[in-house]
């Protein structure tokens, strides 16, 4: 549990999300509380029912039932554009980096994209000067200070992956939502967004969908583990990789 998460202070709580897709339930029944200040994990066999959930947050699919709430707020009923500027954001995808701008501009455009229909903070309310600072900060936040000028299609895919939590963080998200940090990464790599990743949840909720089973016994402080669309357990790592019912699940899905 990370320090700061109170045992009973969710951030997000969905009661009875469900999502049908001509008769079919991509998600059926689900519910789920996020620990302000966590890191919870959305884990489960291929079409278990991630991605559809990850979409229901960010309202990018509307909820066939079910609610959710954001800060005791219920957001079931808002736009995709709106939940951004509540805070919830889900993180850029590489193909999101603009591989023929540098690392800092990239950075310099996330901070100026507009939410909504109101622009990000930065753009109305401050200088240039400081926008230039901004940058530098979120650039040294994620190790790629010494990259600032160099362009974004030279990176490896380890930095390219930090400077997509660069930009996601440029928006100052309260939570983070993040699709398979991981995914194509190398050891190394994984080592160094990991340790990324535990740095930004100090000071904010992280959300994410990853299927590197040791990252997320190493980050999480909670897990939902989904299968055929509705959740199968919860709880830290100790408790949901000693259920048999996810064993199976996971078993399940090797053998298919
Ligand atoms: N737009 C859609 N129309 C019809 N079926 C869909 C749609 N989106 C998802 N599904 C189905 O819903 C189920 C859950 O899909 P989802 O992508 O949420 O699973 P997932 O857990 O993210 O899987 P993966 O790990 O393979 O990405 C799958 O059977 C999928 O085929």
């Amino acid at each position: 549990m990370h320090k700061n998460a109170l045992q009973d202070d969710y951030i997000i709580e969905a009661e009875g999300l469900t999502k049908t897709f001509s008769g079919f339930s991509a998600v059926r029944n689900v519910n789920l509380k996020v620990r302000r200040h966590s890191i919870h994990a959305l884990i489960g066999p291929n079409g278990a029912g991630k991605t559809t959930t990850f979409n229901l947050i960010t309202k990018f699919l509307s909820p066939t039932a079910g609610c959710i709430r954001f800060n005791g707020e219920d957001i079931t009923a808002l736009r995709p554009a709106d939940v951004a500027l509540k805070g919830i954001i889900r993180s850029f995808q590489i193909s999101a980096v603009f591989p023929r701008m540098t690392v800092g501009e990239n950075v310099e455009i996330a901070l100026q994209r507009p939410l909504g229909c109101s622009y990000h903070f930065w753009q109305s309310e401050r200088s240039l000067g400081n926008l230039t600072e901004r940058v530098d900060q979120l650039l040294d936040a994620v190790g790629l200070l010494g990259y600032r000028n160099r362009p974004a299609a030279g990176l490896s895919y380890g930095r390219k992956r930090a400077l997509e939590i660069a930009t996601t963080l440029a928006l100052d998200p309260e939570m983070m939502l993040l699709d398979e940090p991981m995914s194509g990464l190398g050891h190394e790599d994984v080592e160094r967004i990991s340790e990324l990743i535990r740095k930004v949840a100090a000071q904010r909720t992280i959300l994410m969908v990853e299927h590197n089973l040791s990252v997320v016994a190493a980050l999480s402080d909670n897990i939902t583990v989904l299968a055929a669309g509705q959740v199968l357990s919860e709880g830290p790592y100790s408790v949901v990789s000693q259920d048999p019912r996810v064993v199976e699940a996971y078993i399940g899905s090797v053998d298919e």
